[in-house]
């Protein structure tokens, strides 16, 4: 499973937990201008926005998971397999497949607005990049730096383009249900309650936090966007760079999941593989892997962005422990 937030503070930071069992060799990817893009039922684009993200490198071609560009737009892919359909090609459509949605909308776009417009007439299309790589059953967050985020799905009902009031995208089901499931939440608060359970009584407050006494901490992405929603919403404005990075890492961390509470198989659990956080002004990417908590970040303007070849960088690095003595 996994968690998409775009957290509002002076500046907009967009990133995600990419919670899986398998890792597929991700790389910090940047794409500069030049790199010529051959999308599948699209003419190729020889030049386009740069972009920065987390993306399997493939015969040289960037399959992002997530990623920004240099305007401030942010886009994630989140699994959702089960509601979610792609459909043949369709003549007199824009038709985008579903591997080169993300840097497609990112080489063009600046907004989410421009988004929702350039996606009126389009069709996600079911082609798979590769016999290894079949195409992989996604819905995707797109955010941008006036501080708004949309969510696409692709289903049996066609292509649907949603408001995200919350900021906060997880798996299934569908999102308007997890708007819907929020309201049984509502009285979740970082305040301790008032006793309205049996007012006569002096009840004995043991414990300080007991507002969340009832906020889900489930592994499953019910849980996760209730829990998400409410860590986003009362997440204090950083007063520096580090502060909004450390304050967006934490919201994300706390829908994090640890080896061994998600089995999927025969010893084989799904965790936490990476958090991401893309601050959308500046172009700089920081993450944190399961094995590695020391925050590393990548700045796309230290690169030069008009070159036609993709720069990639690891991301998954050994624990950095800092011994004092
Ligand atoms: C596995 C991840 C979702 C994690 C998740 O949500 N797990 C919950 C499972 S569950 O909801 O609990 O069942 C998703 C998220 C983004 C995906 C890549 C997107 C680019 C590219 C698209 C191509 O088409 C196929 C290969 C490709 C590299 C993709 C591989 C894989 O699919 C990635 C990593």
């Amino acid at each position: 499973m996994c968690t998409s937030i775009l957290y509002n503070s002076n500046e907009h930071y967009f990133g995600r937990n990419l919670d899986y069992e398998i890792a597929y060799g991700q790389k910090i990817v940047i794409t500069p201008r030049n790199y010529e893009f051959d999308f599948h039922d699209l003419p190729s684009q020889k030049s386009h926005y740069a972009m920065i993200g987390v993306s399997v490198v493939d015969d040289n071609y960037p399959l992002y998971c997530d990623a920004i560009n240099e305007k401030g737009l942010g886009v994630a892919g989140l699994n959702f397999e089960g509601p979610g359909q792609y459909f043949p090609v369709e003549k007199g459509k824009k038709n985008i497949t579903s591997y080169e949605l993300i840097a497609y909308l990112l080489s063009n776009y600046e907004t989410v607005e421009d988004v929702k417009q350039g996606l009126a007439d389009a069709n996600i299309s079911d082609i798979s990049f590769s016999e290894n790589l079949p195409a992989a059953v996604l819905h995707w967050m797109v955010a941008d730096k006036t501080g708004k985020s949309i969510v696409i799905e692709s289903s049996h009902k066609g292509l649907n383009i949603y408001e995200n009031p919350v900021n906060v995208m997880t798996n299934n089901p569908v999102f308007p249900v997890h708007l819907i499931n929020l309201s049984n939440y509502a009285d979740v608060s970082p305040i301790q309650p008032t006793n309205f359970l049996a007012p006569k009584v002096e009840l004995n407050m043991y414990s300080r936090g007991l507002g969340t006494h009832h906020l889900p901490g489930g592994m499953d992405s019910a849980s996760r966007f209730v829990k998400a929603t409410f860590a986003l919403a009362h997440a204090p404005q950083g007063k520096s760079e580090i502060e909004n990075v450390t304050n967006h890492l934490h919201v994300l961390k706390s829908v994090e999941q640890a080896k061994g509470l998600d089995e999927v198989g025969p010893d084989s659990y799904e965790y936490t593989m990476y958090s991401d956080c893309m601050n959308l002004e500046k172009g700089i990417l920081y993450c944190t892997t399961y094995n590695d908590s020391r925050i590393r970040a990548v700045d796309m303007h230290k690169e030069d962005l008009d070159s036609e070849k993709l720069i990639c960088y690891n991301l998954f690095k050994d624990q950095d422990i800092e011994y004092e003595n």
